[in-house]
């Protein structure tokens, strides 16, 4: 069972999972190498904190609890689970296993929301990789309920088990894969779209707010309840047929990263983390924005979950 879990790093992701993970009665001792990160997340868990008060999703009595360090041996110290959740580059990951080694217990099981890097490539640095799974959650990660389970070649069968069982203890959605694909499914769907969009705004046939609202009220709002899957019943497979025979070819099917991307980095225009991207922020903007996307986040799941109709 698990019951003591460490995160290791707080930046986008940590807090939400260390806040989301508490409420299930989960310890949680969540390390960052940068005393900043650490600063920030405890502004970031108490947003979160009143979040999940809004979802209804309690923890009274649970014994859960968040603690912050920036001791890395106190964080790992005594752990059933470790959360690797550093940025999405496989040297830095590779980095933080080399340095868990010696502090974890045989039984430990090492968990990473890696985007995408296969978790086989992953389990390469570590020496225990039967303990090593894919834990993906998806951001906001204190409201989003879905998350990818992903064993690498060498993951035990028991491992996988243990985070499907865990994740299910917690009142969330695991989503098993069967192989263990780059991009695993969340990020493979999301990127193709992504791919078109990009593409599409770099063609000069749309502008990006206007795309936003195409796919926002259009696609977006339907597939919150109807599936793709379920989505090809519902228009038809004959429909599905006539249309991928004409447009299957059109698509955007680029290898590399779009110009329009490269440029927006070269410019320091990352989005809302350095105040501007493809759309412009001010300080005012950007602090409205976060708690709005949640406001709106939450109704929908309530909706979803049958609490409000
Ligand atoms: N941002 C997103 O929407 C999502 C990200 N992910 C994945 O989660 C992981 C983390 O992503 P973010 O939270 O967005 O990254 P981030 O860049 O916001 O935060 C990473 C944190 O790791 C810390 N860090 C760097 N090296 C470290 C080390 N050696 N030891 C401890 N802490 C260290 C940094 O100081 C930073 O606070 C990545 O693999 C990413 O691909 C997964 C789902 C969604
Ligand atoms: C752009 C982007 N990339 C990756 C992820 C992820 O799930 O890893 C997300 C996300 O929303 O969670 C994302 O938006």
């Amino acid at each position: 069972m698990i019951k003591r879990t460490a995160i290791i790093g707080l930046g986008t992701m940590g807090p939400g999972m260390a806040a989301r993970l508490a409420r299930g009665g989960v310890e949680v001792v969540a390390y960052d190498i940068a005393p900043a990160a650490i600063e920030r997340a405890r502004g970031m868990l108490g947003a979160a904190e009143g979040v999940l008060d809004s979802l209804e999703i309690d923890g009274t009595g649970k014994g859960g609890s968040v603690r912050l360090t920036d001791v890395l041996e106190e964080a790992v110290a005594g752990a059933d689970l470790v959360i690797e959740n550093v940025p999405e580059k496989e040297e830095i990951k590779a980095e933080v296993y080399r340095s868990i080694e010696g502090l974890i217990s045989a039984d430990t099981i090492v968990a990473s929301d890696t985007s995408g890097i296969p978790i086989t490539k992953l389990q390469a640095h570590i020496s225990n990789p039967a303990r090593m799974v894919g834990m993906h959650w998806s951001n906001p990660p204190h409201i989003i309920p879905m998350i990818e389970v992903i064993g690498g070649e060498a993951t035990s069968p028991e491992t996988v088990q243990t985070i499907r069982d865990f994740i299910r203890s917690l009142g969330l959605l695991p989503v098993l894969l069967k192989k263990d694909v780059p991009g695993f499914v969340e990020n493979r769907v999301l990127y193709a779209l992504l791919r078109e969009v990009v593409d599409l705004v770099e063609r000069g046939v749309i502008e990006p707010e206007d795309i936003d609202t195409c796919v926002s009220w259009g696609i977006g709002y339907k597939l919150a309840v109807v599936g793709p899957m379920a989505l090809l019943d519902m228009a038809g497979m004959d429909i599905y047929h006539s249309v991928s025979s004409f447009l299957n070819e059109d698509l955007c099917d680029r290898k590399d990263v779009a110009p329009l991307v490269q440029e927006q980095i070269a410019a320091g225009k990352l989005g809302i983390k350095s105040g501007a991207g493809l759309y412009s922020y001010t300080p005012e903007s950007i602090a409205r924005l976060q708690p709005e996307r949640a406001r709106k986040l939450v109704a929908i799941r309530r909706i979803l979950e049958g609490k409000d109709q």
